[in-house]
């Protein structure tokens, strides 16, 4: 074990206080395959005093100075700047990702915290007119408890960009990180501790995925699920909500395409493509999974990017010069290697990459090439399946027509890309394309002010901007007669 990860609580936090466990699960480097940690796992009775400790927190911190909740907001952003470098580590050692993108990750986090707490600041209300005598207004209220489950490719920002506006629009938290990156997480609680945040008002809960989040659904003190994951198991926790009827946030699965249309700047879509597909090994929500080349320039493309695929480093995200660290599991590769093989078998050229590597620094981790699998085709599992690693397929097209309506053939609506000049065609692909955001010569869609999240079976809701916090309140009707 590495001294960063030796220092840190490995227990629950629940009001304020480390609580720990008997039964513990072991979090597993992907680069090394060792084990760097054990970590506490809550029983029915410890999550539901997570729920309880939330709901007796709630009104005192709704009821807080709204420049003192500000403050305690800030105080968490400085610490997360002041922490980034040791908290990139523990990220990089629990998930894989190299060292920089960590750090990208962590001060984004800071980012959220700085962005909700002003944001807080402007959640006004409304006044419509009204009969004589009367004022109609809107009051934008905090909803109270809610519980967020979050996912292991982004181990910290997943965290921050749903407590940060929880928190600032004035409810309590319990949360339920991925058992495969609770390090981060608790990382993080330890500098709500050091801002010392209100006891109750944030707690972490780690165990059985299915009974904590049967517990969250089931709670009538938990008013709101925010749930960042899969389509399935988005699908499931909705449908377990039915009953206690949940305000709900879902941030599932996503299959991007990514359109390169004859005019396209080459450079620039080659550029664009490298840094969303490879960004975390390919296991983003948002990634490029289906990169439709027109057939005029695709050979000066394939020119451009198979040197540039072909000179990333894969290795230890703690080594420096890495682009690419593991996968986050065995099970991970072989999914990958099930859509590359079904595709070859289907007529799918390889063009680069393809294989696990095993040998020397690579013999213990979860490391696979980047690859690029040409003449993809609708046959294959890849066109419709989430991909979640470092696997460009590509698929040419003759007209924009036929691209869109390729690139609109799945149930996801998350992120999309496309390159191109004209800007009639620029109008055409970004009012056609059926999902939640979409970039055009340009693949940073993730920031705190805009806001991020799908449609379809990428599930509804809004992070970031100014649209975030409203998810975490709810709109009061007050109607006044002046007597
Ligand atoms: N739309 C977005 O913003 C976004 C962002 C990141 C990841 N994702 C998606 O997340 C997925 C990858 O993450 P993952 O493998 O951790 O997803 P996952 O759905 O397996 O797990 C997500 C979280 O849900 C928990 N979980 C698993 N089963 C559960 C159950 N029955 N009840 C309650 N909670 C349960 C997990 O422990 C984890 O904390 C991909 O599909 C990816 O596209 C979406
Ligand atoms: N964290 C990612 C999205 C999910 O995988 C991003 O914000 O780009």
């Amino acid at each position: 074990m590495t001294n960063v990860i030796n220092e840190l609580h490995t227990d629950l936090y629940i009001n304020g206080e480390w609580v720990t466990t008997q039964d513990k699960k072991d979090v597993i480097n992907p680069a090394t395959g060792e084990t760097i940690a054990q970590i506490a796992q809550a029983n029915e009775a410890q999550v539901e005093e997570a729920i309880q400790t939330a709901h007796e927190a709630f009104s005192g911190w709704k009821a807080l100075e709204l420049k003192e909740r500000v403050t305690y907001l800030h105080k968490i952003a400085d610490l997360l700047e002041e922490n980034a470098g040791r908290l990139a580590e523990i990220m990089t050692l629990e998930q894989g990702k190299p060292l920089k993108e960590s750090k990208l990750e962590v001060l984004s986090g800071a980012e959220s915290f700085r962005w909700n707490a002003e944001e807080s600041r402007r959640l006004y209300g409304e006044l419509i007119p009204a009969p004589n005598n009367h004022k109609y207004e809107i009051i934008y209220e905090p909803i109270g408890v809610v519980a967020a489950i979050t996912p292991w490719n982004f181990p910290s920002g997943m965290i921050t960009r749903k407590i940060a506006p929880a928190l600032a629009a004035g409810n309590t938290i319990v949360l339920k990180p991925s058992g495969d990156t609770p390090l981060s997480a608790l990382a993080i609680f330890e500098l709500f501790e050091q801002a010392e945040l209100p006891k109750g008002v944030a707690n972490i809960v780690m165990g059985s995925s299915k009974e904590i989040g049967q517990a969250f659904t089931d709670s009538n003190k938990v008013n709101k699920i925010t749930f960042t994951g899969s389509t399935p198991i988005g699908k499931a926790l909705y449908e377990q909500s039915g009953q206690t009827l949940k305000k709900m946030s879902l941030e599932l699965g996503g299959h991007a395409p990514f359109i390169v249309h004859e005019d396209a700047d080459i450079e620039a879509a080659v550029k664009g493509l490298i840094a969303a597909k490879f960004r975390n090994n390919g296991q983003v929500c948002i990634a490029p999974n289906r990169i439709f080349v027109h057939s005029s320039i695709k050979d000066k493309f394939m020119d451009k990017l198979v040197p540039e695929v072909e000179a990333l480093k894969v290795g230890n995200g703690l080594n420096e010069e890495s682009d690419i660290g593991p996968l986050i599991r065995e099970d991970a590769i072989d999914k990958i290697k099930q859509q590359i093989v079904n595709a070859t078998d289907k007529g799918a050229t390889l063009v680069t990459g393809g294989h696990r590597l095993t040998e020397g620094e690579y013999s213990n981790g979860f490391f696979i090439q980047p690859t690029i699998l040409d003449h993809v085709n609708k046959t294959m599992d890849i066109f419709y399946e989430e991909t979640f690693g470092p696997v460009i397929p590509i698929i040419t097209f003759d007209t924009i027509e036929e691209a869109l309506a390729m690139a609109n053939d799945t149930e996801y609506g998350l992120a999309s890309y496309a390159y191109a000049s004209d800007s009639s065609i620029i109008q055409q692909i970004s009012r056609t394309l059926e999902y939640g955001m979409v970039g055009i010569n340009e693949v940073a869609i993730s920031n705190p002010e805009t806001p991020f999240g799908g449609v379809k079976h990428s599930g509804f809701g809004r992070e970031n901007s100014h649209l975030g916090i409203k998810e975490y309140v709810t709109a009061k009707f007050v109607n006044t007669q002046f007597l």
